[in-house]
């Protein structure tokens, strides 16, 4: 037991480490690299931009991470958790962002008492400190717009699994991004009509997407400040994904009661993000959430429990809990308008 102990707490200690080792492949492109085929050392260092003794050294730290592997003749090949890197845009660029967080967690004990001075996270996610998101330029929203883009599809297919929305008439998605979650909305509900609402600036990079065009006149944009600004009606379903989260309590508050009154009566409400009481998540939703949310300066991970409390006191019915497949990454609450 005391050995177990021992290796669990080495690994809490060295858990920063394992982490910048995996960045440091994924900024150098190792695994675009190996994905092409294995190769010597000789070969990859160059591609990387480091001398053979650096590369060597990254080799044998991405390999005790399961990143990487020898494959015989001096050549490295792409390791289990390499070759899922390697085929996953949007888990690279999920890991890329993290560059900023680590920068934001180098003084701890100064972010838990507000004392850090500058926030990187911040900076990427600009909406979450500033009192005027809807002036935003595509310049400040580019980056998490697609970032938030290459995560949706797995996110689209958990959510639209266990929810069939074939039974409502119009999905208002608020907070939607570049439209990726109403884009698979479309496909799997034909009839549906849809309407993104996010800031301007965002809008706007989903209009010009062809596949967005490609919607037509089902499909319909709305740029606004969900915080400043009340929702359009006419939807009778509105889904906030990966939203509520980005928000303390007042706001968060703000936006549930401006969703309530955008519906009509027997409108629902789906809400589809992380929870933090999921079972066996505990360190995802309060250490690694808690922490991320901490250094963006704004919003909570919280469990269904307090959503449901939340939801209720903006008007709904007690939401109903729908099982998704990986809850660690999304669950889902609809929450039903009473009806008159
Ligand atoms: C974490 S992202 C989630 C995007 C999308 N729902 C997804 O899951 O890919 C939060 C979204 O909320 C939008 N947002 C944040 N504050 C907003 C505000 N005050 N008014 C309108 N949209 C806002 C952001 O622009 C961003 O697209």
């Amino acid at each position: 037991m005391a050995r177990r102990r021992a290796q669990a707490l080495f690994d809490l200690v060295a858990g920063f480490v394992y982490s910048q080792v995996l960045l440091a492949c994924v900024q150098l492109r190792l695994f675009d690299h190996l994905a092409e085929g294995p190769r010597t050392l000789d070969a990859l260092a160059p591609r990387l931009g480091l001398d053979a003794s650096a590369c060597l050294r990254l080799l044998q730290a991405a390999q005790a991470l399961s990143l990487v592997e020898p494959r015989g003749a001096g050549r490295w090949g792409l390791g289990p958790l390499g070759a899922v890197m390697a085929g996953d845009r949007a888990i690279s660029a999920m890991v890329e962002h993290h560059g900023a967080l680590y920068a934001d967690l180098a003084d701890p004990v100064a972010l838990l008492r507000g004392q850090a001075r500058d926030s990187h996270l911040a900076a990427f996610w600009p909406y979450a400190t500033t009192t005027a998101p809807g002036q935003l330029g595509d310049a400040d929203v580019g980056a998490y717009s697609e970032l938030m883009s290459a995560s949706q599809p797995l996110v689209a297919e958990q959510v639209l699994d266990a929810v069939d929305l074939r039974r409502w008439r119009c999905l208002m998605d608020v907070g939607g991004g570049q439209g990726r979650f109403l884009i698979e909305a479309a496909r799997r509900a034909p009839a549906l009509s849809l309407r993104l609402l996010d800031l301007p600036a965002v809008v706007e990079r989903a209009r010009q997407q062809p596949d967005w065009q490609a919607l037509g006149e089902r499909a319909r944009v709305h740029g606004a400040d969900f915080l400043r600004q009340p929702l359009p009606t006419g939807a009778d379903i509105v889904s906030l994904v990966r939203v509520v989260h980005d928000h303390d309590d007042e706001p968060a508050q703000a936006l549930l009661r401006a969703v309530h009154a955008a519906l009509p009566p027997g409108g629902a409400l789906l809400l589809a993000e992380p929870m933090a009481d999921t079972p066996g998540a505990a360190r995802m939703g309060d250490a690694y959430f808690g922490f991320y949310l901490l250094a963006m300066r704004s919003g909570r991970p919280r469990s269904a429990a307090r959503l449901s409390e939340l939801l209720q006191a903006a008007g709904f019915q007690a939401p109903r809990e729908h099982a998704t497949r990986q809850p660690l990454q999304t669950r889902v609450l609809m929450a039903l308008k009473p009806g008159t």
